[in-house]
């Protein structure tokens, strides 16, 4: 949903700033690793170990580092096949990394109940960008989600942040909200899926050509 809706504005903000490290010699490449580092090292050492208000910040810090080597990309004037896949594996590192340190936190709390809503989110949110990935792979185009990437992370890093600095409840309403869009995507992207696969077999121009059922 914000993907469609927020990334022309985040863009006015993210595109100069992708000008600027184009010119100073850094690579999309480099700064898509870069981020995801710095998003695995902010969650184990941080959101993990129960420092929920700087586990944000630094997290987040990383986690907009993937809006920029795109716009280094676009900078650039070409995305690459390798950095396709870089960016979209290493979203999946980078969230397993957010949401494993939540629900590590959560048990390590002895909070059973947030340590499953934090399991849930961990792998709806797997599933939710592998049902696209492999909907893009066989020519099905699926439009926009209710809990997308974006949506995701905010409510994951807004609920640990307001946590850190004492609101009561505001990891557990985060985690059981976002388990419950997550459930809702993961279902809503297979019913766009049928969907798509539905109008892909009455198109008369569309090219088949069988697949070996392995
Ligand atoms: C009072 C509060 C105290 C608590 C403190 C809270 C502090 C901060 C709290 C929250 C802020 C969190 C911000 C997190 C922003 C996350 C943005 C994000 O994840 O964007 C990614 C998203 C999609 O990216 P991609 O296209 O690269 O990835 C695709 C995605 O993985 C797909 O998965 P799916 O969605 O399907 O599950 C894959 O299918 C696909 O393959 C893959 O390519 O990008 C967007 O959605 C764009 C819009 C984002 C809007 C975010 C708003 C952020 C706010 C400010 C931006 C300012 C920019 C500054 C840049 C500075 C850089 C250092
Ligand atoms: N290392 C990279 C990273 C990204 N790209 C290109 O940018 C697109 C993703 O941009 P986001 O702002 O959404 O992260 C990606 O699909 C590639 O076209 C790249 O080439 N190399
Ligand atoms: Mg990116
Ligand atoms: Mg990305």
């Amino acid at each position: 949903m914000l993907n469609s809706l927020a990334r022309a504005s985040v863009s006015k903000v993210t595109d100069p700033i992708g000008r600027g490290l184009l010119r100073s010699g850094l690579t999309p490449d480099l700064i898509t690793i870069v981020g995801t580092i710095g998003v695995i090292a902010g969650s184990v050492a941080l959101l993990a170990t129960g420092h929920l208000f700087w586990g944000t910040m630094v997290v987040t810090f990383f986690v907009l580092m993937d809006l920029v080597d795109g716009a280094m990309a676009r900078a650039r004037g070409y995305g690459t096949d390798f950095g396709v896949v870089l960016d979209a594996s290493c979203d999946r590192i980078a969230d397993g990394a957010v949401f494993g340190a939540l629900t590590f936190y959560a048990f390590g709390q002895g909070d059973t109940v947030l340590g499953v809503a934090g399991l849930l989110c961990l792998v709806t949110g797997q599933v939710i960008s592998y049902v696209k990935a492999r909907a893009d792979s066989v020519d099905l185009p699926i439009g926009g989600a209710l809990a997308e990437r974006a949506e995701r992370n905010i409510l994951g890093l807004v609920g640990a942040g307001l946590a850190g600095l004492g609101v009561p409840y505001a990891l557990d309403v985060a985690l059981w909200l976002l388990a419950a869009a997550g459930i809702v995507t993961v279902v809503q992207r297979l019913v766009q899926v049928r969907q798509a696969a539905v109008r892909a077999a009455a198109d008369p121009t569309r090219h088949r050509t069988g697949r070996p059922a392995l």
